[in-house]
């Protein structure tokens, strides 16, 4: 079934001798009526303009046995709610127009049954054949009569109702609708179903009828409530359907009736509940309106999924053939054809069982379990625990949070995700705790006092002191713009007392003045400070410009120091290096020379014992070559050691400059970015602790020698040396 599906409308003509072929003639596709109404006939209303119309319908069926109307209208909703599809067959028209007996049908024959004893047929039918689903049917027939909702099974014993008392329409999640107070009764053979479908018949209010002799006064809902589960066994999920059979009170006209006293107050109420379902549908029809009044009338409340829900939705439009009936028979194509107009979305009524999911849950949980088990023990993680930790565990690793926050423990074991989030929940207490301290603090120490500067006042300069006896206020403080994002100790600023970049920043006015009672500390710290405030913090480069200067001009003097003593052992590597190259050139020249007096030498001169015997300018060469070897072997110690002058050297600057610029940081923040909230933390004391540290004299290159063990103190170097100059090795 398609996402989007027509309401389906089938005309069905009451059989007559007398059918009027020259006012109603249907085509032989059989899916259009055409209406005619000649200026002659008696009942034309109509102006001569208006005299034909064409309706196109899903069908037009004549002369058709039950079994071939149920065929055509009806099976195809049958098996959708099998499927899991609601679905509505539904049957409008003038009274004794044959709606009874094309729903229930005739009860002397058989043969003559209607939709309802057949689509129970085919639902047990249907039911036998598939056996891989198990279902459960239950069945309801609600009645409703003059704007009263009427359960006809009531009386009937084994019924289920979840609430007593008047019945009434309430709606459910999605759209869907059904009716409180209403008996479900379970049902499991053809025969249990017809059974309560007579019953219900029986219990049908009926009233005698110019038209129809057994005329129903009311519009009949029979529900089969269909409920299929498949046999997989882990399967959860499970559909739900409802297959609406609604039998409709025939509309008619008073004046034609000549009803009187309760027939005819039946009638204003049929008529007025069929002119509301006349509204729904219109308003249905029209895709442009969102709202869509179901709730005027008992009959659009019930059926309102039926008509614009997800059901799949067919209207049986029961007409006379006849014409005196012309103008009923018109009016009721023309409500056929509206509904034509009509959509509806299909879709399966899918349901999980919670008591089957959890149960397949828990099983893929304990599969999981050993699977993780398997994979822990091959990683040599048997130990680890999954399960919920106990106390003890929880105040183990309470301990182990504050310890470590302390700065006493140095890691955190981590080996499960029970523990990443017992972790978690203890720094998150922790934070709330400080958090909480830090409040009550703020409120006991801070007062407030708002004030609005008079006309005289409002051109002065305005004060905000923080921590400074009020006494002080006027000579320690000058006001930044108002909306100026901190106001700084220089205290703070320098970070060794002396004044920060606050003096280069611009200072103007405020609007508020803030009195604070001092804190001992606090005024002993600012007593003397003169605080500058400014409303933007100044930029990074020339802030640090101002720090390497002042705060953290030590750091400063100490890593360009380091640095030009870098430069210097540079410059002796490069030195060295093309030292050990020259003299590498002047070996290599003269063992070339020495190979040449020793080929010209070959089988001439030799001693008693029979060495050769060497000329002075060879003895010479020799001599030098010797001092030659003697000078490179040198050198190259000294670059050796020259070079690892030179790896320390770097990786103290390397320290040097980190330092500088870490230091730099805390103090920007401590200065210009971070609340006095927070400051007041790092004040009280506590495990975190950023700020300034202080200096550490032995990063100072004081006597860069003995690299090797300074280098071995300040552990491993991680930071890459530039290439020095390569020198050629000699071969011994
Ligand atoms: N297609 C048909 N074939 C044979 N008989 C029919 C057919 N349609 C209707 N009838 C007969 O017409 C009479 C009136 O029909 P029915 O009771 O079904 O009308 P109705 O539309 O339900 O009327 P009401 O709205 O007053 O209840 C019945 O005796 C019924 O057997």
């Amino acid at each position: 079934m398609s996402a989007f599906n027509e309401v389906k409308v089938f005309v069905r003509i009451r059989p007559t001798a007398q059918f009027a072929h020259e006012l109603i003639e249907y085509s032989p596709d059989e899916q259009t009526v055409n209406v005619r109404l000649s200026k002659k006939s008696k009942t034309a209303v109509l102006n001569n303009q208006m005299s034909s119309w064409c309706f196109r319908l899903s069908g037009v069926l004549h002369n058709l046995s039950q079994e071939e109307f149920y065929q055509q209208v009806a099976h195809s909703v049958v098996l959708g709610a099998l499927e899991g599809y609601n679905g509505t067959v539904m049957c409008f028209g003038q009274t004794g127009a044959g709606k009874t007996f094309t729903m229930t049908g005739a009860s002397e024959s058989y043969k003559q049954r209607g939709i309802i004893p057949r689509a129970i047929q085919d639902v047990f039918h249907e039911i036998d054949t598939r056996v891989d689903y198990s279902f459960s049917v239950h069945l309801s027939f609600l009645e409703i009569y003059n704007e009263t909702l009427v359960d006809l099974l009531a009386s009937v014993k084994g019924g289920q109702t979840k609430h007593c008392g008047t019945l009434s329409v309430v709606e459910e999640p999605e759209g869907a609708v059904s009716v409180k107070g209403l008996s479900l009764h379970p049902v499991h053979s053809e025969e249990e179903a017809l059974n309560l479908l007579f019953e219900g018949e029986m219990n049908k209010i009926i009233g005698a009828h110019a038209l129809n002799k057994n005329s129903s006064r009311s519009h009949c809902i029979f529900t089969i409530h269909i409920e299929s589960r498949s046999h997989a066994r882990s399967n959860a999920a499970y559909v739900t359907s409802k297959l609406n059979l609604v039998d409709l009170a025939g509309s008619e006209r008073l004046s034609k009736t000549g009803s009187e006293g309760q027939v005819q107050r039946e009638t204003l109420y049929i008529n007025r509940s069929l002119s509301f379902l006349e509204q729904a549908i219109l308003a249905l029809a029209d895709r442009r309106r969102e709202h869509v009044p179901f709730r005027q009338s008992k009959l659009t409340h019930a059926l309102k999924d039926s008509l614009g829900g997800n059901c799949n939705t067919v209207l049986v439009a029961n007409i006379f053939g006849e014409a005196a009936q012309i103008e009923e028979t018109l009016s009721t194509l023309r409500f056929a054809a509206r509904m034509k107009c009509v959509r509806t979305e299909p879709a399966v009524n899918k349901h999980i069982d919670p008591a089957l999911q959890v149960q397949r849950l828990q099983k893929e949980i304990q599969i999981l379990k050993q699977e993780l088990f398997l994979h822990n023990t091959l990683a040599d993680r048997a130990g680890v625990m999954y399960e919920d930790l106990s106390e003890a565990q929880v105040a183990l690793i309470k301990s182990e949070v504050q310890r470590y926050l302390a700065g006493t423990l140095d890691e955190l074991r981590i080996e499960s995700v029970q523990q990443i989030q017992a972790v978690f929940a203890e720094f998150k207490k922790a934070f709330q705790e400080q958090e909480q301290r830090l409040k009550e603090q703020t409120s006991q120490k801070r007062v407030v006092v708002e004030h609005t500067p008079s006309t005289s006042d409002a051109k002065k300069p305005v004060k905000e002191v923080v921590g400074l006896p009020a006494s002080s206020h006027q000579q320690s403080v000058t006001l930044g713009r108002g909306k100026g994002k901190k106001v700084k100790e220089s205290s703070r600023k320098n970070g060794h007392g002396s004044t920060g970049p606050g003096k280069h920043l611009t200072m103007t006015q405020s609007e508020t003045e803030i009195v604070l009672p001092p804190s001992v500390d606090e005024s002993k710290e600012s007593a003397n400070d003169e605080v500058k405030m400014s409303d933007i913090p100044p930029s990074k480069m020339e802030a640090f410009e101002v720090y390497k200067s002042e705060g953290g001009s030590e750091l400063n003097r100490i890593l360009k120091k380091n640095k030009s003593v870098l430069k210097e052992r540079l410059t002796q590597v490069n030195n060295l290096t093309g030292n050990i190259n020259s003299i590498k050139w002047d070996i290599d020249h003269m063992k070339t020379e020495l190979q040449l007096y020793k080929e010209q030498r070959q089988g001439k001169s030799t001693s008693a014992v029979g060495e050769p015997v060497l000329d002075a300018a060879e003895v010479n060469l020799l001599m030098k070559l010797r001092e030659a070897k003697d000078q490179y072997r040198q050198h190259y110690t000294e670059l050796l050691s020259t070079k690892a002058e030179v790896q320390y050297c770097r990786h103290l600057v390397d320290q040097c400059r980190m330092r500088l610029f870490t230091d730099f940081e805390s103090w920007y923040n401590e200065s210009f970015v971070l609340p006095d909230e927070v400051l007041s933390i790092f004040k009280d004391g506590g495990p975190i602790r950023p700020g300034l540290v202080p200096l550490d004299n032995d990063l100072a290159l004081r006597a860069p020698h003995g690299p090797a063990s300074r280098r071995n103190s300040m552990g491993s170097d991680t930071n890459k040396p530039k290439p020095l100059a390569t020198v050629t090795p000699i071969r011994r």
